[in-house]
């Protein structure tokens, strides 16, 4: 039996940092996906492999091994979702390192962590071969992880126990009663790979549409506004789990200085809410709509680059949209990856191409994404 997981990557229009203390966040799905394959093997075939094709590394454990290491925890097979424990992680790590991960992909091993953790906590021993595969870039604030988790628990408990859907389903299909249990076992693996999470990128990643998330909690935002966001990747490198610590050691060090910027950038999360969700009677009140976006995006910006998560290439990106009268900001963790610009209708594609070639000629790369679409899906293999 095989089966296909997809889930999407997302953008924060507004939120980032503040969304992990507790302040609210807007993010939206779009439409580059990451997606794993799962085949389950005969028994006698006594192995997990794993196909990491965006990275280009292949492990394969031999059941008995993951047994030996896993022993002295007990069976880790749990059918709630779990938190994986430093221990659990230290265990992990033998296994992954076992395999000779390279040195200058070190940054990617709790990627694998997360695996070993899923797979065995949602299938316990089964033989099988697990295939991943992006759009996405990774490590660059398009929700990366999230999508790699969410796809990873969709594709297990799919062909799990715990959950008992239709497998003679044709053709992609979206997760309706098992979404919830998808969200909570790739908050377990997110919190692997990010350390703190907030959240709101698994459940963006599984619930799709926009999102307005707050300590835990998502609320559906029906967007009445046709947003447009050019995505420029710096291609600088970052980790999020680093800046989220180093937002978090700066607030330890300034907390009353730092609690303010955050309610600050609580305060544009929900100013972005109430704008997009409002109806535009005629295109000058779409236009001044937009205007308040690019205004909060812009003093979004300002409020990360303040909590020290912006970057020079960010910094090179800013400039070179406010050039076209644009405004921009970090998405996801900062430190490099990716930046919005919003393209306010008026906004020609003459001009347009004129700011990617400007921007690419930095070393850049400048894409669209569609904004808002679905969440998580599933897909089975009839043919196997
Ligand atoms: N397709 C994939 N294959 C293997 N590992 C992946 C894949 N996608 C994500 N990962 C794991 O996620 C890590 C990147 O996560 P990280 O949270 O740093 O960035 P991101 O999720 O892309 O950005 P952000 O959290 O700011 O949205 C990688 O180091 C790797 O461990
Ligand atoms: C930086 C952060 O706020 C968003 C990463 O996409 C971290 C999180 O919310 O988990
Ligand atoms: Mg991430």
């Amino acid at each position: 039996m095989e089966v296909t997981a997809r889930a999407p990557g997302k953008i924060i229009l507004a939120g980032e940092h503040a969304v992990v203390h507790g302040c609210a966040a807007v993010a939206s799905s779009i439409d580059l996906y990451t997606s794993v394959s799962l085949r389950l093997r005969s028994e006698d075939e006594d192995t997990i492999k794993l196909l990491l094709n965006d990275i280009g590394l292949d492990f394969s454990w031999s059941i008995r091994r993951i047994k030996e290491v896993l022993s002295h925890l007990g069976s880790p097979f749990s059918l709630t979702p779990t938190p994986c424990s430093p221990e659990t992680v230290t265990s992990l790590a033998a296994l992954v390192e076992e395999q000779r991960f390279p040195e200058s992909k070190i940054g990617l091993a709790s990627g694998v962590y997360a695996f070993l953790w899923l797979y065995t906590s949602i299938l316990g021993f089964k033989p099988a071969t697990v295939v991943v595969s992006s759009e996405l870039p990774l490590g660059a604030g398009l929700g990366s992880s999230a999508a790699y988790c969410v796809a990873l628990s969709a594709a297990l408990l799919a062909l799990s126990a715990s959950v008992d859907l239709d497998k003679s389903q044709k053709g992609w299909f979206t997760l309706k009663a098992e979404a919830e249990l998808v969200n909570k076992w790739a908050f377990e693996g997110e919190k692997i790979i990010h350390g703190r999470p907030s959240g709101v990128d698994n459940s963006v990643s599984t619930f799709g549409n926009v999102i307005k998330f707050k300590s835990g909690v998502m609320t559906r935002i029906d967007s009445n506004m046709p947003l447009r966001m050019l995505i420029t990747n710096t291609k600088v490198g970052r980790d999020t789990k680093a800046l989220v610590a180093n937002v978090s050691a700066r607030k330890s060090r300034h907390p009353s200085v730092m609690c303010s910027v955050l309610n600050a950038i609580e305060a544009i999360s929900d100013e972005w809410c109430t704008i997009i969700q409002s109806h535009a009677v005629d295109d000058l009140c779409l236009s001044a709509n937009e205007e308040k976006l690019g205004e909060f995006m812009e003093m979004n910006q300002g409020l990360l680059f303040s909590i020290g998560v912006s970057h020079a290439s960010i910094e090179t990106i800013l400039q070179t949209t406010m050039k076209y009268k644009l405004a921009s900001k970090l998405t996801g963790a900062g430190g490099g990856g990716c930046v919005l610009t919003l393209l306010p209708t008026h906004v020609s594609g003459a001009v347009i191409d004129k700011l990617v070639e400007e921007l690419e000629s930095f070393g850049f790369q400048c894409f669209t994404a569609g904004i808002g679409g679905k969440g998580a899906q599933i897909s089975f293999d009839h043919s196997s």
